[in-house]
């Protein structure tokens, strides 16, 4: 049996803002940085132990994932960051705030947007400069391969092959892992794991900073997985994120 630790990271200052965030690189907050310290200490608590870790190149996955190490007293530990595991792009509505978006295009809309699997937000245009090919993060990413936009299904095609080709390998070698993400790349990997359909990944929210651990055979299908910490607190944080798309909030 596998085991690994999935986490999204802290609140960050658009999370509070309540604005989609997709590839904009912004940080945690105050808060967001108390979560991830608290995620790292129920994580020693609790006896986990890494040996490789991933995040993504985006801060706020970063950094909770520093925080988290530090908790750990494992800073020493490798950590590779890349691209694939980034939150979904989410293009042109990229900076604006998810309640306002509601209220102009109906919550139903958003809903769509937000959750549906196969129904990508309105594109950046390529000038935008929001478009990652002006960020010097991606200089070695084929520029055909960096979106304008994304939707679930575009952020599972890079997030499932990653964690075939690069992830797996190393779990199947014996490594343990800690991969700290983002609501939506996570989401990815999630419904790849276990096998939720198109439609059900609709009502699939991850909670912020808090470890999220599965237990893998050797063909990597889960046997359980489980949330760690107040398992009512969760429920509410998972609540809020899906709230969070509603014109009436
Ligand atoms: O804005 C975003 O990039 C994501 C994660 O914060 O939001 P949502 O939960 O609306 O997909």
């Amino acid at each position: 049996m596998y085991k690994i630790v999935l986490m999204r990271h802290g609140e960050s200052q658009w999370n509070l803002e309540n604005r989609f965030t997709g590839w904009v690189d912004v940080d945690l907050t105050e808060k967001g940085r108390e979560e991830a310290a608290r995620a790292g200490e129920i994580l020693k608590a609790e006896g986990y132990e890494f040996d490789l870790c991933y995040t993504s190149v985006l801060k706020r996955a970063i950094r909770t994932l520093w925080i988290t190490l530090d908790k750990l007293d494992a800073m020493y530990l490798p950590v590779i960051h890349d691209w694939r595991l980034n939150e979904r792009h989410y293009g042109a509505l990229q900076g604006l705030n998810k309640k306002e978006t509601a209220a102009n295009f109906g919550d139903e809309q958003v809903l769509i947007w937000r959750r549906s699997y196969d129904v990508p937000p309105p594109a950046l245009e390529k000038d935008n400069p929001m478009w990652p090919g002006f960020d010097p993060r991606y200089k070695h990413v084929p520029a055909e391969e960096l979106p304008l936009t994304e939707c679930l299904a575009d952020t599972v095609a890079r997030v499932v092959p990653y964690w075939e080709n690069e992830i797996v390998p190393n779990i199947k070698a014996g490594r343990k892992i800690l991969i700290t993400a983002h609501g939506n790349s996570l989401r990815s990997l999630i419904k790849h794991l276990d096998n939720i359909s198109d439609k059900d990944i609709v009502g699939v929210n991850v909670p912020t900073a808090v470890p999220l651990v599965y237990e893998l055979d050797e063909n990597m299908r889960p046997i359980r997985s489980y949330y760690l910490g107040d398992q009512e607190a969760i429920k509410q944080k998972m609540a809020a994120v899906a709230a969070q798309g509603k014109a009436g909030k």
